[in-house]
């Protein structure tokens, strides 16, 4: 896939906003001869606020770097330029602690379209009259994956009829949308390992992000203070430059204007490799426990319930990233680590494609003939499963041939205990 647009909008790795990646096509999808039965789809909420801590750093922090930028007689340079200053004298930070993690605007359109686009796509699925037998909608127990959900079947139903949709009430730790958060040997031995921090911080003294340093420090001219800019600073001013990029689709963001191409991609790579460690191909407990949900959707596929046709649940990254990993998508032929950034150019785990908000994952099945079928898309998009890496559409014998192992010891309380 190709972006367009601002070289930075290629590299904003998990807070890339959704319409940088998805596929806008509002063209039916069809094959001769098969007609789809039923989808099942796992969603990441759309493009939220950050973190409390992140705000914090931002209200804290940032307005302190663009006061030294603006009293900086060397500026404007190449790289910064007039304009760039204009948008740094106009910038403040926007944001509270009581709108941490919420959803924004460019979430909410982002669900919208999305909902309106596998509908085209799949009109025999999608009907837009709601039935609760038709439809099976559930998210995790928070305000952006309930918000994503309303807007989602907003764009399927309609304002008015939207308000008619059932929910379940969403489960703290829900075992299918969010499996990992009661895995205490995950915990333990992947997401609170220092070994994790370690992988970070090797990044942060590899000769690619100290160039990074002092080329940004450079540029600003923090290098005549005492104080520099700390890799901290560096990832703060990128992550801001993302979310502004997200939420504003006509204004760039002057935080991104420090940078050039190949810084951005140096710090893509940091999160990359963070989220390959601690929600991908890393370890196998990791992409292994996302069974049930794996399970779930064959279970629903394979049923011979014609209802419901559509199963929608809105979740998280973490859970997008381990089901990709559990199919086996994205896959390279090595680990990425904090030693081998330049020979991971070209890999496939690139969180700016494959983990942007909103991104999505769906499975849909096909009777062909007497035959049924499986075709998965990513990004609205289709990906061939490693079980059938010639065609679309999988025969689901194959599929679950293929991943026999998971659908036949999906044992998450021997898996998961210490
Ligand atoms: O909730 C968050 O902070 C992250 C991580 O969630 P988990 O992977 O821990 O569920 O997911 P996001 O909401 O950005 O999709």
């Amino acid at each position: 896939c190709s972006i367009t647009g601002y070289p930075f909008e290629n590299h904003l790795s998990s807070e890339t906003p959704y319409r940088l990646v998805s596929n806008k096509s509002f063209y039916r999808i069809q094959y001769d001869g098969c007609t789809p039965k039923k989808i099942w789809m796992v969603i990441r909420h759309g493009t939220r606020n950050p973190s409390i801590s992140k705000i914090e750093q931002i209200n804290n922090r940032l307005p302190d770097i663009r006061d030294f930028i603006l009293e900086n007689d060397n500026l404007p340079n190449g790289f910064i330029k007039n304009r760039d200053l204009d948008l740094f004298q106009k910038w403040e930070p926007t944001l509270n602690a009581e709108s941490k993690k919420k959803l924004t605007r460019e979430g909410r359109e982002e669900m919208l379209l999305l909902a309106e686009r596998m509908q085209s796509k799949f009109p025999e699925l999608f009907d837009n009259i709601y039935s609760n037998t038709s439809f099976k909608f559930k998210y995790t127990h928070t305000q952006r994956t309930k918000k994503s959900a309303l807007y989602f079947v907003t764009g399927l139903f309609g304002k008015n009829n939207a308000k008619s949709v059932w929910f379940p009430e969403p489960l703290k730790n829900d075992p299918i949308l969010r499996f990992y958060k009661s895995c205490t040997k995950w915990y333990k031995e992947v997401k609170d390992d220092p070994k994790l921090k370690r992988i970070n911080k090797a990044f942060e003294q590899s000769a690619e992000m100290l160039k990074t340093l002092k080329v940004i420090n450079e540029r600003l001219n923090f290098s005549r203070v005492s104080s520099n800019l700390s890799a901290d600073d560096v990832f703060l001013m990128y992550k801001t430059c993302a979310y502004e990029t997200a939420w504003n689709k006509q204004s760039k963001s002057p935080w991104c204007s420090p940078f050039t191409e190949e810084e951005l991609k140096v710090l893509e790579y940091a999160e990359d490799l963070e989220l390959y460690w601690q929600d991908g191909y890393g370890h196998e407990l990791t992409y292994k426990q996302a069974c049930p949900a794996f399970s779930d959707m064959i279970n629903m596929l394979i049923s011979n319930e014609t209802y419901p046709k559509v199963t929608a649940y809105f979740t998280h990254s973490g859970t997008i990233l381990k089901m990709l990993a559990h199919l086996g998508l994205y896959k390279d032929s090595e680990n990425l680590t904090a030693t081998n950034y330049g020979k991971m150019a070209n890999r496939k785990w690139r969180t700016s494609f494959i983990d942007s908000f909103g991104s999505n994952l769906a499975f849909i099945s096909f009777k062909c003939n007497k035959n049924n079928k499986i075709l998965t898309l990513h990004q609205e998009k289709v990906v061939r499963l490693p079980s059938c890496p010639n065609s679309d559409l999988c025969d689901i014998k194959e599929v679950i041939s293929y991943y026999s192992e998971s659908i036949e010891h999906c044992d998450l309380t021997s898996m998961c205990a210490i």
